[in-house]
């Protein structure tokens, strides 16, 4: 599909800047580049990456949303994620909550288990439409590999960082071979000319441990450390903006940083588009238990002794229980107040 021209991105909105973190670089083990991404995921937890070598599978990657997307809503509906909390599958615009008082998401989204795109072409936890079936082996299978791929590296590097026992971050993750909640999500707002801070994806944390996010058009926002007002992540092309999660934040005390984001709409003249964003979210494996490692780096443990007492770095849930919890609660269809939006909460709770 060729790319249209976007009307720029405004220049009289407040941003955060990143770091550009160069993926070329990581993979060949500079170190200094390997520092700058331990700067950029325990300052804020959000950097730019480039050189990720995935532009292609993420332009098909779009293809594949806007075709799923243009499905009439009665098929897309046939391939709901339900409200028992799994993830996988069609959510609607406006099926889950942005706040604490109810108010309904723009988003419709559709989320691909990395375990069926790399099962494919056997079903490993559930079925898609046939628009997400024909382009497994061709783009998503493809784009899920590059993904594992470049998170793979990336926890390796918070490993080394951590000072844990080599491959430890990666045994909690793919390395066990276990099912996940990892998944990739193409996400559609549709231009409604609502107010610039209406919010189309409420503020949150992550609830995995990576993420791996593509966007064409601004609308993502961030609340930087001691920061008051919202700002907003400029997009760069080619560039991913990746950021850490929950699990990770917890498994390193706190060390990596998951960091409150959300979504408005597109700023100036972009919010007459629609939006689409990509993303691919890499999770710790089901049966995983979330906790500090503490008994496994002395780094962690000195981190959770000094940590503000408040923070609860053993919640007591597998990767799987979490994640179940913080996609269910968050449905409008199981809401009974303030209270299920808290339920729904991980590290974000108290700090919005
Ligand atoms: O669409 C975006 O830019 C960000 C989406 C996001 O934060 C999420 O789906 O968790
Ligand atoms: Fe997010």
């Amino acid at each position: 599909m060729p790319v249209p021209t976007l009307p720029p991105f405004p220049d009289n909105v407040p941003t955060h800047p990143l770091l550009v973190i160069d993926y070329g670089l990581l993979k060949s083990g500079d170190s200094e580049e390997k520092d700058r991404l331990w700067t950029a995921a325990t300052e804020l937890g959000f950097w730019y990456l480039k050189n990720h070598g995935a532009d292609e599978e993420v332009n098909g990657m779009f293809d594949m949303g806007a075709e799923t997307m243009a499905l009439p809503t009665e098929e897309k509906m046939k391939f709901t994620q339900g409200d028992a909390g799994v993830s996988f599958g069609y959510k609607a615009a406006g099926a889950s909550a942005v706040d604490a008082e109810g108010n309904p998401d723009t988003v419709e989204f559709l989320n691909v288990s990395k375990d069926d795109a790399l099962s494919y072409p056997k079903p490993a936890r559930r079925i898609y439409p046939h628009t997400v079936n024909n382009r497994m082996g061709s783009t998503i299978t493809p784009f899920v590999r590059k993904s594992v791929d470049i998170n793979d590296t990336i926890l390796a590097i918070f490993n080394e960082k951590l000072g844990l026992p080599e491959g430890t971050l990666d045994s909690l993750h793919t390395g066990s071979g276990e099912y996940s909640g990892s998944e990739t999500r193409v996400i559609k707002s549709r231009a409604a000319g609502l107010p610039a801070d209406r919010m189309a994806i409420g503020a949150h944390t992550d609830f995995g441990s990576l993420s791996f996010l593509h966007n064409r058009l601004g609308g993502l926002q961030v609340l930087p450390p001691g920061v008051e007002e919202w700002q907003y992540v400029r997009p760069l092309p080619g560039h991913a903006i990746c950021n850490v999660g929950d699990a990770l934040s917890v498994m390193s005390g706190g060390i990596l940083r998951s960091n409150i984001h959300r979504v408005v709409p597109p700023p100036g003249d972009q919010s007459k588009l629609d939006r689409w964003s990509l993303v691919f979210f890499f999770r710790p494996g089901n049966p995983v238990l979330l906790r500090a490692l503490t008994d496994q780096s002395s780094i962690i443990a000195d981190a959770v002794k000094n940590a503000d007492e408040s923070i609860n770095f053993n919640p007591g849930e597998t990767a799987e229980e979490w994640f179940v919890r913080r996609v269910r609660y968050q449905l409008l269809s199981n809401r009974k107040g303030p209270e299920t939006w808290m339920a729904s909460r991980g590290t974000e709770k108290g700090r919005v």
